[in-house]
């Protein structure tokens, strides 16, 4: 816009010089009649008409300088850039903890607030630490191609698989710890089982005490102020329905109180809704034998939930698999 104007400007200048100081201009005009004065009068008139001359010669110029400030100074606040503003996220800054490891870190500060250790343990395992171990017996559908993915059986002819759920870690923990124990173990596990809402592989959080004295009051003690630490809410009604794992007895499955009645909401701690969270139980006296305890002399309690769905209901998300798509732009939604 300004290029515009100072053309417009610059045309009306020179039309003014040609008319004024252009061969034909009217100053041009009095100063050939110089020529033909005599020497007073020219001596008289001369100055008088130089004069004039170099004054319409400075105000074109003057003009010509202050028009080109306004076209600077427009053209300036036209291409202003304000250096003060933020800078513009680059994709590289845009990335964010997975949701699912900032649900696994929530869970395991919570326990860890409450004095239990984190362990870990192989997501590849035998048969034995997954299945046998755990008092499944043979047979067991959960031992099934169709439930589990198996490797090649190796060179001594032993099958082994991914593991199903972290329970083999506690039993790998109960072989090398002598109790008390109290542990959580985060980790993935895999079904053969994939859908909106099942994933092959997904991440689950197991929990185990173990004491001399460890009871189901306990163990409702503890779920009940992860439950409130976790759903961040002061009370939390918890309904304890009885259930069957081949590894506890008694074996307990926990709903907790939830509104539901907005689509797509969920909200924990209040309304007349419920919501299955987790399964736990009494460890079974078969497991603690295969963990290298004595049944008359310890006891303990242990419970699993999957993370996946708790983090869905978190975060409010329809889909499973959008976990999986590590498309940065939803992730970063998130964190
Ligand atoms: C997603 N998981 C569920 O719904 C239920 O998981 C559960 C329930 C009860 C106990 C356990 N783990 C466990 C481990 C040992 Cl070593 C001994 C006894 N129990 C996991």
């Amino acid at each position: 816009m300004a290029d515009i104007a100072s053309a417009a400007d610059e045309q009306a200048i020179e039309a003014v010089r040609v008319s004024a100081l252009g061969k034909k201009g009217s100053v041009s005009e009095m100063l050939k009649t110089l020529g033909a004065m005599s020497a007073e009068e020219r001596q008289l008139k001369g100055p008088a008409i130089n004069g004039l001359k170099n004054r319409v010669t400075e105000a074109l110029s003057a003009r010509r300088a202050e028009l080109k400030d306004v076209a600077i100074t427009a053209r300036l606040a036209a291409e202003k850039v304000d250096v003060t503003l933020p800078v513009r996220q680059s994709p590289a800054e845009r990335g964010r903890i997975h949701p699912i490891s900032q649900v696994i870190d929530e869970i395991a500060a919570i326990f860890g607030d409450l004095g239990f250790a984190i362990a870990e343990g192989p997501d590849i395992e035998t048969d034995y630490y997954n299945f046998t171990a755990l008092n499944f017996p043979e047979g067991h559908p959960a031992r099934e191609m169709h439930d589990t993915f198996f490797f090649q059986p190796d060179e001594k002819g032993e099958r082994k698989l991914l593991r199903t759920h972290t329970s083999p870690v506690q039993i790998r923990t109960m072989e090398r710890q002598k109790p008390p124990i109290r542990i959580v173990i985060p980790g993935k596990t895999y079904r053969q089982d994939s859908d909106a809402t099942h994933s092959p592989m997904f991440h689950q959080v197991e929990g185990l005490v173990i004491d001399r004295s460890a009871n189901v009051a306990n163990m409702k003690w503890v779920l009940e102020e992860f439950c409130k630490a976790f759903f961040e809410v002061p009370q939390v009604k918890m309904r304890f329905r009885p259930s069957f794992f081949p590894f506890t007895e008694p074996s307990l499955e926990v709903d907790i109180q939830c509104d539901r009645s907005r689509p797509g909401e969920v909200r924990f701690g209040e309304g007349s809704d419920w919501m299955e969270i987790l399964g736990c139980g009494m460890v079974h006296p078969n497991v603690l034998r295969h963990g290298g305890l004595d049944p008359d002399e310890y006891q303990g309690f242990a419970w699993g939930m999957g993370i996946d769905r708790i983090a869905m209901l978190k975060y409010g998300m329809p889909d499973l698999r959008a976990f999986f798509d590590a498309d940065v732009r939803w992730l970063s939604h998130y964190g």
